[in-house]
């Protein structure tokens, strides 16, 4: 049987890692592209030679053109800028609608059978643009932010109930923001929701709120501290994730940017939300019950995702 193909559109720092992921997890063979000559190629010839000491022959190689895509069965985009200190996600996206054009049409010519997961910021309009400049089918063109931002929420749970990460499963949903919805009566260490771990006794509201908050500021508290760029470990451990759902079929239920016809209220936008992964790509959106405060946050979140998408519209007219 022929091995996956795996293509990383962007070599920068989740490419590169994204790269080295999928090679020690024998994904595939891998082809990392870049506008920028010598990078790819580069990175490609040192993740090679990672191979001999790791036990993996995995075939990478950098390009600059996209005809070296072709038929790629995965696709991860993280081509585009990233946002320094006193910058806001929102403030790429003129820049990186550009380069989500240029994307979806090579993406387009090349491989338009592929699960293509897209992590470029900002990230909501930015899937839903590259949908739109791809013309894949709905189902094949997903974001990656909630699998991150749920896992930095579940980190911080299980510093604050002390306790393996193992134990711990969080769900953030929403626009991948300030505004996003980290949903704590969903949120569990064995089980038990963190409201009744609140009655235990086992923490305070206070204590929770400060997580929370500390979750949905949780990119801005890496690119303050980095000062050069943004997370990028969390962020392709993220995408190999989702990857690795649809390439075995795992069916997994992740937070991600899917994209929705009604659902939570909701129409024609890509926004996070639990859904099934598998085969078919993202193969349900799962509706789960929330309280009216949540409903009024994830409300809120959307409400910033639309004005995204009007900004996006006036600026490539194609899009509207
Ligand atoms: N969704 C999320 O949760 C999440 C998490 C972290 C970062 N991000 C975003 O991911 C993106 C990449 O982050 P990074 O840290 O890898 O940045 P980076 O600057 O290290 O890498 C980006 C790469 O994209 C390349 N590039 C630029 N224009 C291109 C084009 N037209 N075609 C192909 N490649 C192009 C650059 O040359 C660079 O190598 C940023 O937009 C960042 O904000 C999103
Ligand atoms: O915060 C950023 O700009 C990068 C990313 O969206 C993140 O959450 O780490």
């Amino acid at each position: 049987m022929a091995r996956n193909k795996i293509a990383l559109i962007g070599a920068g720092n989740i490419g590169g890692t994204l790269a080295h992921l999928a090679a020690l997890k024998g994904l595939g063979d891998i082809v990392l592209f870049d506008v920028v000559e010598g990078v790819p190629q580069g990175k490609a010839l040192d993740l090679s030679q990672c191979g001999p000491v790791e036990g993996f022959d995995a075939k990478i190689t950098g390009t600059n053109d996209y005809a070296d895509i072709k038929d790629a069965d995965v696709i991860i985009v993280t081509a585009g800028v990233a946002r320094k200190p006193g910058m806001s996600r929102d403030d790429l996206l003129g820049i990186n609608l550009k380069v989500m054009k240029a994307v979806g049409e090579g993406i387009k010519a090349n491989a338009p059978n592929a699960f293509v997961i897209c992590i470029t910021n900002p990230l909501d309009a930015m899937v839903w643009a590259l949908r739109e400049f791809s013309g894949l089918p709905h189902n094949k063109v997903v974001g990656m932010a909630g699998v991150l931002d749920s896992a930095r929420f579940s980190h911080f749970l299980a510093e604050e109930f002390q306790v393996s990460v193992k134990e711990v499963n969080s769900f953030v949903l929403g626009g991948h923001g300030d505004t996003m919805v980290p949903v704590v009566e969903y949120s569990t260490v064995a089980g038990i929701p963190i409201p009744d771990l609140i009655k235990m006794g086992r923490s305070t509201q206070e204590r929770i709120d400060a997580i929370v908050q500390r979750t949905r500021s949780g990119g801005g508290e890496i690119v303050g501290l980095l000062k050069t760029g943004s997370a990028f470990y969390a962020p392709a451990t993220s995408g190999i994730a989702m990857a690795e759902a649809y390439l075995y079929d795992q069916k997994r239920l992740l937070p991600c940017a899917a994209h929705l016809t009604g659902q939570y209220g909701v129409d024609n936008l890509y926004v996070g939300v639990p859904v099934i992964i598998g085969k078919d790509g993202v193969e349900q959106v799962v509706e789960i019950e929330l309280d009216a405060a949540a409903k009024a946050n994830l409300q809120v979140s959307v409400d910033a995702v639309k004005e995204l998408l009007v900004a996006c519209k006036g600026i490539d007219n194609s899009l509207a």
